[in-house]
């Protein structure tokens, strides 16, 4: 077994579990902790409970090895990950009574040069507020505890590789606690870190992902104001692009995920006045999921007034994106929930192919819908709906832009 500082990573979820692994192979002992008991036992027996490429081999080995053990119960170590959800609660407000409840359990572990990192994506000055926290209950420890802030960035679906290749900005609360960040995170990952202040790794996450919600909005706005003057958006948007100074994203149905469609108000909640922009593609981006619903709404009455029956509808998607199963925050979903309200089910067909079954939703077989449906909706650009073949007197609505794409 080695002799380097032993982790404790607090939430063993889709950023904690990988992050864990990953540490566990530069031999380095990690005790994960998770409030959720059978995630604890799946991890123990070597097992994964997310679907993420390639870590069923990294925690297998890991757990194999004995550098991963997961139990629900922080133990003594030097070095403290809290890698907890931070959601928001009503009125967009940010919660972060996870991380707080996850740093109350490792307070009465705390020793004088202990490290403690949050990595949850968190609001301008939770660090801080957590220092609080600890100095408040361990006042004989002020001064003498590194903190640091870290932010993740990794894409899901290539958790991995980003994980160890992705540049990292590191945020202390003082320049001692920085350095002390990056001679730990310099153990295992091969990107630049980058050194800063707490306040600011805080705030770089969430404009990392509110630029991009930002850019997205612009995209669905174009798609708005294409609709009206009869453009062909996918076109336009490729058109643009040949501009070398210009590189516009792509509309969708809307913006999804537990990410990007929630970061954004961690900055509105606390700076309304200032945050305009943000805010709006906030509400843009909300807004373009409603008018999808609406469009599609609108398309079956105008098939009942042309053709004196009703339609039957497929509705292609589910997920938050492309080629992944979770439904987070998803558009899609929002989409779906929205047409079906008041609605006889036996009308449409629900179309996943990356779910085989949801509580909800009774899902059909993509074929299946495409040749029945006289309606047809795209709102998640999923492989399988590439290169389709659509008879031309289906209606098709492409609010993902999968058929231009392909
Ligand atoms: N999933 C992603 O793609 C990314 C997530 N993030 C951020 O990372 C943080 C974690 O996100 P995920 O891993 O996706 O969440 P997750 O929901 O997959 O996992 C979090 C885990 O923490 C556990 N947990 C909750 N409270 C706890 C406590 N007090 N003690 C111990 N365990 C506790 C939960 O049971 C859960 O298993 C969030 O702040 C998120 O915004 C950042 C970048 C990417
Ligand atoms: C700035 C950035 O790229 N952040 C990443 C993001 O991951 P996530 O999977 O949520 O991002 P995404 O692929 O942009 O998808 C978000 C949503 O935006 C939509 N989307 C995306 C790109 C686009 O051109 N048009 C569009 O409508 C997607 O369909 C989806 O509904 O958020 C992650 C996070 O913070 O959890 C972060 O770690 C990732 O690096």
């Amino acid at each position: 077994m080695s002799d380097k500082p032993r982790v404790v990573m607090i939430g063993l979820g889709y950023i904690g579990l990988p992050t864990a692994a990953l540490i566990a192979k530069s031999k380095t002992q990690v005790h994960g902790v998770d409030i959720n008991q059978t995630v604890v036992d799946t991890i123990n027996r070597g097992e994964i409970h997310i679907v993420e490429p390639e870590l069923d081999e990294a925690v297998s080995e890991a757990v194999k090895e004995g550098y991963l053990k997961a139990s629900t119960k922080p133990v003594e170590a030097n070095t403290y990950l809290i890698v907890v959800p931070t959601p928001f609660k009503d009125k967009n407000e940010p919660d972060i009574s996870f991380v707080e409840a996850a740093t109350r359990g490792i307070i009465p572990l705390l020793k004088e040069g202990d490290l403690y990192i949050i990595e949850s994506t968190s609001p301008i000055g939770t660090t801080e507020k957590m220092m609080g926290l600890i100095y408040e209950t361990r006042p004989e420890l002020k001064g003498k505890l590194f903190i640091a802030y870290c932010p993740e960035r990794v894409l899901p679906g290539n958790v991995m590789y980003e994980l160890v290749h992705n540049d990292r900005v590191i945020g202390g609360i003082d320049d001692n606690s920085t350095e002390k960040a990056i001679a730990f995170y310099e153990e295992f990952i091969e990107g630049d870190l980058h050194k800063t202040n707490a306040r600011t790794a805080e705030m770089c996450k969430l404009v990392e992902n509110s630029s991009r919600d930002v850019q997205i909005a612009f995209a669905n706005e174009l798609s708005l104001i294409c609709d009206k003057a009869h453009i062909n958006v996918w076109e336009l948007i490729e058109l643009a692009n040949k501009h070398p100074r210009v590189n516009i994203l792509q509309p969708g149905c809307g913006v999804g995920g537990h990410c990007i469609a929630v970061d954004p108000y961690f900055i509105v909640a606390d700076y309304p006045m200032e945050s305009k922009i943000i805010g709006t593609a906030r509400e843009i981006n909300n807004y373009k999921s409603f008018w999808c619903a609406e469009k599609v709404k609108t398309a079956k009455l105008q098939f009942e007034i042309k053709h004196g029956r009703k339609p039957k509808i497929a509705l292609m998607g589910l997920a938050f994106k492309p080629n992944i199963d979770d439904l987070r925050e998803s558009p899609a979903k929002y989409i779906a929930q929205k047409v079906l309200q008041n609605a006889n089910d036996e009308e449409y067909y629900i179309v996943e192919p990356n779910i085989e079954n949801h509580k909800v939703f009774k899902l059909t077989y993509y074929q299946e819908a495409i040749d029945n449906a006289d309606i047809i909706a795209f709102l998640v650009a999923h492989d399988q709906f590439k290169n389709l073949e659509l008879s031309r007197e289906k209606v098709v609505l492409d609010f993902c832009g999968v058929l231009n794409l392909s």
